[in-house]
């Protein structure tokens, strides 16, 4: 039996080493990992234990998943237990298909559902552009949804909210986009309170000190069903932990061309017989568009590099 003075609990939001819990009833109060090595993430279902007024935790109990990112030094963890990952992208500041496709990857490598959305419709031109350079992801199959997120804009605004709500409703989706796409207005949107509990959780995870916390989760509903994770915006989406040769099983557009290679061990990039250079070349209607066979390389290769 499990020790009687452990309680259960799930991880809210983090700063560093120190941790927001929230226990089944409602309460929140912040808990220290046990000894070093403990690593807890926003999302974490934990057992911890009362100390004189905050808590340890004591245990991180299995997770379903964790998204992540990885560069040559370091691991970088944004939340765990997810069912999908929303990829906000702008109009403006123009998007990198490269991160872009990173972000989808480490999804897909994780089993996680993604969902894009492509924000400031209001922005008819660039948004024209964006929209139409999101044509090959919806053709691979992912939700591309138009948002904009401007409250000035209440009319398209609030009807492209609500039509995002259902694709959130039920689920824990964490937020993830680059800088200035967004992802702050759409927290604020979502949960008009939101910037007053992000200061109160800083305020208490950093004893006041003028630093934001990284990551918090939101309930969206009363009946807390419905969660969303904000994260810091990022400039590297490091994939050192994908496996070069996995890469393409991870690409809907590439994996759909794959099957039919010569050699089973193909890595698409030079081998007769390779239906996913067949389909690059192939006259009239692309099936993977040159941009993505690119990020493909440029992927292949960068994850190739001697490992550390
Ligand atoms: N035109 C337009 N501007 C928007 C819209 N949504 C957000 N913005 C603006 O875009 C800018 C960036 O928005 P934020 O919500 O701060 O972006 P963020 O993703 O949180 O950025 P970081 O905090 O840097 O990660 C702000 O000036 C917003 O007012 C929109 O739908 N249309
Ligand atoms: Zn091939």
């Amino acid at each position: 039996m499990a020790n009687p003075t452990l309680e259960p609990g799930l991880v809210v939001a983090g700063h560093g080493r120190h941790v927001l819990v929230e226990t089944p009833d409602g309460q929140r109060l912040i808990c220290h990992p046990r000894g070093k090595k403990s690593q807890t993430v926003v999302g974490d279902r934990v057992l911890w234990q009362a100390t004189e007024d905050e808590g340890t935790i004591e245990k991180v109990l299995p997770r379903s998943n964790l998204f992540y990112r990885q560069d040559e030094i370091r691991t970088k963890s944004f939340a765990a237990n997810l069912d999908q990952v929303l990829v906000l992208i702008a109009a403006e500041p123009e998007f990198s298909e490269s991160q872009l496709s990173r972000a989808l990857i480490a999804a897909e490598a994780e089993k996680i559902k993604p969902i894009i959305a492509l924000n400031k419709s209001d922005l008819t031109e660039p948004f024209g552009r964006a929209w139409e350079r999101m044509g090959v992801y919806r053709d691979m199959g992912y939700s591309v949804v138009p948002l904009a997120l401007k409250p000035k804009l209440e009319g398209i605004a609030a009807t492209e909210l609500a039509a995002l709500m259902p694709l959130l409703a039920g689920k824990t989706t964490l937020v993830l986009g680059p800088s200035g796409s967004g992802k702050s207005t759409f927290i604020n949107r979502l949960l008009p309170g939101a910037q007053v509990l992000t200061q109160e959780i800083s305020t208490a995870l950093n004893s006041g000190k003028h630093t934001t916390t990284s990551t918090s989760l939101y309930w969206v509903d009363a009946a807390k069903t419905t969660a969303v994770i904000d994260s810091p915006g990022f400039q590297e989406f490091g994939l050192n932990h994908i496996e070069p040769m996995h890469l393409a099983s991870l690409m809907p557009d590439i994996k759909a061309q794959a099957g039919d290679c010569k050699f089973y061990n193909c890595t698409h990039l030079h081998e007769p017989g390779c239906g996913v250079l067949r389909a690059i070349q192939a006259e009239g209607v692309r099936t993977i568009s040159a941009n993505r066979f690119k990020i493909y390389g440029d992927l292949f290769a960068e994850l190739s590099q001697k490992r550390y």
